[in-house]
């Protein structure tokens, strides 16, 4: 069996690695953007003649929240178009499509844990491109995977776990925003999961909320961060009005799980047990 992952290089396309080689998992092939570059349709073409996959994944994105604010034809060429791409090179040679996307398509601004069902109505171009893609996928095909997950963090590639071990050696004080609350969601979690819908041969094709459990905010993600790394810097909590960016991001993006644990039969990790795991990897 051959599987694509596009973004193959990106954050999650190393943790799909990682987890792909501890469970002795073969035929997989990792591309970057320019071997892999999903806004060329000929290469595409091209790949999926060569390689016949039966599943693509597509950790491609252009995932930089405030930059999307000023480049959103980029943005949304790359998380509208080029998931649309990959929809139709699919379609052409029955291959499956397991897409991932995020919390920020919804707006964030009920008190509850949004489901695949509840309306997405994203307030930044990052969320709306991402939203558009998920749609040209849905309208375009039937067997594909689409993967909501939250504040992914890793031992890979730059996020948010990286830039607080960072910060917190460089600087004797750190603000961080407390009025955001959602779930952090560790890589190789979310890459077990994509590798358990592929081993599996899951036909229960859909949309799926994925993060890990539990709910918190930025500060209290960078309070445990510092905890577990020994990092002794003074974190201050910060609303969202005192941390200006140029993207609005939501307030409340807590997902419900059922879906992905009762179809699929995912367990999921409570988020700081999950933390620990990765804080491991990067000692
Ligand atoms: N990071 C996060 O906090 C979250 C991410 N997500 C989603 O998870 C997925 C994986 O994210 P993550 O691994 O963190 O993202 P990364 O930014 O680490 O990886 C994305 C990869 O896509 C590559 N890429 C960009 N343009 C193209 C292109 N035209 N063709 C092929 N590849 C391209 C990038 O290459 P280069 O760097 O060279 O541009 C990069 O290697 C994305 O769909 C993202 O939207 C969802 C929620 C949270
Ligand atoms: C660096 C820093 C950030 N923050 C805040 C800003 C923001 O609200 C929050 C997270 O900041 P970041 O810029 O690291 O993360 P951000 O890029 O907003 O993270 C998002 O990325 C995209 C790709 C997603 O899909 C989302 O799920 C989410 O993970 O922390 C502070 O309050 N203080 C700080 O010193």
């Amino acid at each position: 069996m051959s599987i694509i992952i596009f973004g193959g290089i990106g954050q999650l396309g190393q943790c799909i690695n990682k987890v792909a080689k501890s469970q002795n998992i073969e035929g997989i092939i990792y591309l970057d953007e320019i071997e892999g570059n999903i806004l060329d349709v000929e290469l595409l073409e091209n790949l999926f003649i060569k390689h016949k996959p039966s599943y693509v994944v597509n950790c491609a994105a252009y995932t930089a929240v405030d930059k999307a604010e000023d480049d959103v034809d980029l943005a949304r060429k790359i998380n509208k178009t080029g998931a649309a791409n990959l929809a139709d090179a699919c379609v052409a040679h029955g291959s499956t499509l397991i897409h991932v996307s995020t919390d920020f398509v919804f707006e964030g601004n009920l008190p509850k844990a949004l489901s695949e069902e509840d309306e997405a109505t994203p307030i930044g171009m990052y969320g709306l491109t991402k939203l558009e893609g998920e749609q040209d996928i849905i309208n375009k095909m039937s067997e594909f995977f689409i993967l909501r997950t939250s504040w992914l963090y890793s031992e890979f590639a730059n996020n948010f776990v990286k830039t607080m071990l960072r910060l917190g050696k460089e600087r004797p004080e750190l603000g961080i925003i407390v009025d955001q609350v959602g779930t952090p969601t560790y890589g190789v979690d979310l890459a077990a999961c994509i590798l358990h819908i592929i081993t599996t041969q899951s036909k229960d094709y859909g949309l799926y909320n994925y993060s890990n459990e539990g709910a918190i905010s930025w500060y209290d993600f960078a309070q445990a961060i510092f905890e577990l790394g020994e990092v002794a810097v003074k974190v201050k909590p910060l609303k969202t009005s005192e941390y200006p960016t140029k993207a609005k991001r939501p307030a409340f993006s807590l997902m419900d799980k059922t879906k992905i644990k009762q179809v699929l039969g995912i367990e999921i990790p409570y988020w700081r047990d999950s933390l620990k795991v990765c804080m491991a990897a990067l000692a």
